[in-house]
């Protein structure tokens, strides 16, 4: 919707066909967004050669799906046209950001991408919301930070492509501990403490892939965290509330797409690789890989030696 702005035709494209039959004819996501009516130039298609005459493409999948469907995309898209990748999370079987995805599977299309703090369902409703958007190019990423920005929906031009992926890529992982420290009603000190040490996790992690302090104080990093692990209305902090409840991790998701539980190992094995340390995402992991309870997640998180704050 907030693509459509200004603009006479949004083709919307979705792979599953019955689904983009009942979006052409409902003009409603009842599946995703029930109640939001969809604007009027946005035009539902199972058609990917409707992509031609986009110029500016965005990629509003699952972090697993991106490289298919950029797959699936690359023979439509246009040459030079800007691919802005949505999607927050790390591709499990390479440990690549989708921007690493995007420009192995589509190398003519220019990447950016697009990450900070905005539930679509507020988007959608029009509430003010402001997030990051980052291209190598700062041209580029000034082009398109006006030609996505409307009066509620505010775009921030950045370069740092990696500081912005790790913020949306951790910070769901993060959002899952928060969860579960609210259903075990371990109370709102402890939910302080894990953003501020969580934030410290994803600052050591963007540090080391060279990212750059505003990006992490900013919208993509700490104001999407504060969003995601303080909203029961985030699917991650959702099902970590589902978990701390002591819903198995089968059962916890409750058929909702909570991209943390699909990164979680990956975000820890690329800290690994650079010897950072996220005790928090680590617990987290064994958690959804049924390694650890949330029990003995707690203990050892509480039990770890005392340090430095850094
Ligand atoms: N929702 C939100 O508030 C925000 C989401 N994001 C990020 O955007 C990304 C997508 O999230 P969101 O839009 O909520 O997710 P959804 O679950 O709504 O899925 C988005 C679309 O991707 C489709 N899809 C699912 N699997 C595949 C596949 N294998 N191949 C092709 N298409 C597929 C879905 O179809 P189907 O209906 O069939 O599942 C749906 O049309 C995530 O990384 C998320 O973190 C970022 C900011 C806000
Ligand atoms: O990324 C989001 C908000 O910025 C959406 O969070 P969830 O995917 O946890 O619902």
């Amino acid at each position: 919707n907030v693509a459509s702005a200004g603009r006479d035709r949004v083709p919307l494209w979705g792979h599953d066909t019955a689904h983009i039959a009942a979006l052409a004819r409902d003009r409603e996501n009842r599946r995703h967004l029930p109640g939001l009516p969809l604007a009027p130039a946005v035009a539902p298609t199972a058609d990917l050669s409707d992509l031609a005459e986009a110029e500016i493409v965005l990629g509003v999948v699952p972090a697993q799906a991106m490289r298919s469907v950029v797959r699936q995309a690359r023979p439509y898209l246009r040459k030079g046209a800007a691919f802005v990748t949505c999607a927050k999370g790390i591709e499990r079987d390479t440990l690549k950001f989708m921007s690493e995805v995007v420009a192995e599977e589509a190398p003519e299309a220019e990447v950016a991408v697009l990450s900070g703090p905005s539930f679509a369902s507020d988007v959608c409703k029009g509430l003010p919301t402001a997030v990051t958007l980052a291209a190598g190019d700062d041209a580029l990423a000034q082009h398109l930070c006006e030609q996505l920005s409307t009066r509620t929906f505010r775009l921030y031009r950045s370069t740092d492509l990696r500081g912005v992926e790790i913020g949306g890529a951790a910070k769901n992982v993060l959002a899952i501990a928060c969860g579960m420290a609210a259903g075990r009603a371990l109370g709102a000190s402890a939910q302080a403490a894990l953003i501020a040490r969580g934030f410290a996790e994803l600052r050591r992690l963007g540090e080391a892939w060279g990212a750059r302090q505003e990006t992490l104080m900013g919208l993509s990093g700490l104001g999407d965290l504060v969003l995601t692990c303080g909203s029961a209305q985030s699917r991650n902090f959702a099902l970590g509330y589902a978990l701390g409840g002591g819903e198995t991790p089968r059962e916890a998701n409750h058929g909702k797409l909570a991209e943390g539980a699909f990164t979680a190992s990956a975000l820890v094995e690329v800290a690994r690789e650079r010897q950072i340390e996220m005790p928090i995402a680590e617990a987290v992991a064994a958690i959804l890989t049924n390694r650890l309870s949330v029990e003995g997640a707690i203990d050892s998180l509480l039990m770890r030696p005392l340090r430095a704050e850094a």
